[in-house]
């Protein structure tokens, strides 16, 4: 390709993200880092240019991140077995104590300083600071029958007050899925964390970053990916989904109901994937939307002069 096309291809790319960047100025959205999506440092590294690149763009992000490899990982170290039921770590009090070092003492640190190597912006905290996310004990259902898995928590509550706060100082909150209640604290599920955040603080959009490229019709044959489905479609759909994806679509399905007009399941494994889902005309991964349809095209700019 000669430079002279090289440089008009950019100046397009650059040009097709004014009306998104005019659409999204000054909108909160909600990112959901997770374990398989955050094991290689380049691509963390290019996670966090394209969180702070957010942010100079006028967008106001929010990052929600899990760790369950990482909790996993410590355990085993510890010569502790990681248990799963129906997809949610069972918690004992020793187990909490391990997710609430490694999720709050970790990798919340390891992002923070990520993003910080661009400028003064990311502030750690954990869903148990200033009463952020309170939750209630969960038990897993298993063939609709309730099983006690310890500490795990449904949320209930959400003050977003304190992430506000950091948004208008112009940080970018990094918050560990713990919740806090007044009986102890909550291991949460960080998909469900993120949406319950989203709702919370009525973002304009979740995206949920995961190893796939979104969710597969077809899986495990991995051929057709649903680029677009409504929350009534999820719906029926939902009860067919295996483990891994639930609660992905759980939470995404959380979140529209809850009044987010957009939420997307995108592969973190594609560096840039949340520039391209913002900024691209065509978007990437798995879209959720309401049933009243969100314009798929960006409001015009300026009406064109009548002449
Ligand atoms: N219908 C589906 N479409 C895509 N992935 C699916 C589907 N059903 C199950 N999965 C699995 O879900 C996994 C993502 O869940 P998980 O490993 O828990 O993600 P994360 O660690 O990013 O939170 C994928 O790697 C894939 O193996
Ligand atoms: C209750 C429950 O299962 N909690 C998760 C919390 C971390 C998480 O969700 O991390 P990922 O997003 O990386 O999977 C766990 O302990 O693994």
């Amino acid at each position: 390709m000669n430079s002279r096309k090289q440089a008009l291809d950019k100046a397009h790319t650059l040009i097709e993200a004014l009306p998104w960047l005019s659409r999204f100025h000054g909108k909160t959205v909600v990112v959901k880092y997770g374990g398989n999506a955050m094991t290689d440092p380049a691509l963390q590294e290019r996670f966090a240019e394209n969180i702070v690149f957010l942010r100079y763009a006028g967008l106001r992000p929010v990052v929600v991140h899990g760790g369950g490899p990482q909790i996993s990982a410590h355990l085993d170290r510890l010569g502790v077995e990681s248990t799963f039921t129906a997809g949610l770590r069972v918690t004992t009090p020793e187990t909490m104590d391990v997710v609430r070092m490694v999720l709050a003492g970790q990798v919340n640190r390891e992002i923070v300083g990520l993003i910080n190597a661009h400028g003064p912006f990311a502030v750690g905290i954990s869903g148990e600071d200033a009463h952020l996310i309170t939750a209630e004990r969960k038990p897993a259902l298993v063939d609709g029958v309730p099983v006690d898995i310890g500490q795990v928590g449904e949320v209930v509550e959400v003050q977003a007050g304190v992430v506000r706060t950091l948004l208008d100082d112009g940080r970018i909150p990094v918050i560990s899925s713990i919740a806090r209640s007044t009986d102890g604290v909550y291991n949460v599920n960080a998909d469900t964390a993120a949406a319950a955040l989203a709702v919370g603080l009525g973002a304009a959009k979740l995206m949920v970053l995961t190893d796939v490229e979104g969710l597969y019709a077809d899986y495990p044959a991995c051929e057709e990916l649903i680029s677009r489905l409504t929350a009534g479609e999820l719906e029926d759909l939902l009860p067919t989904l295996s483990s891994g994806m639930v609660p992905k679509m759980e939470a995404c399905l959380r979140a529209v109901r809850g009044g987010v007009p957009q939420a997307h399941v995108l592969d973190g494994r594609t560096p840039d994937s949340m520039l391209l889902e913002v900024f691209t005309n065509d978007g990437i991964g798995t879209m959720v939307i309401g049933e009243v349809q969100e314009p798929t095209e960006p409001v015009a700019l300026f009406e064109p002069e009548e002449t």
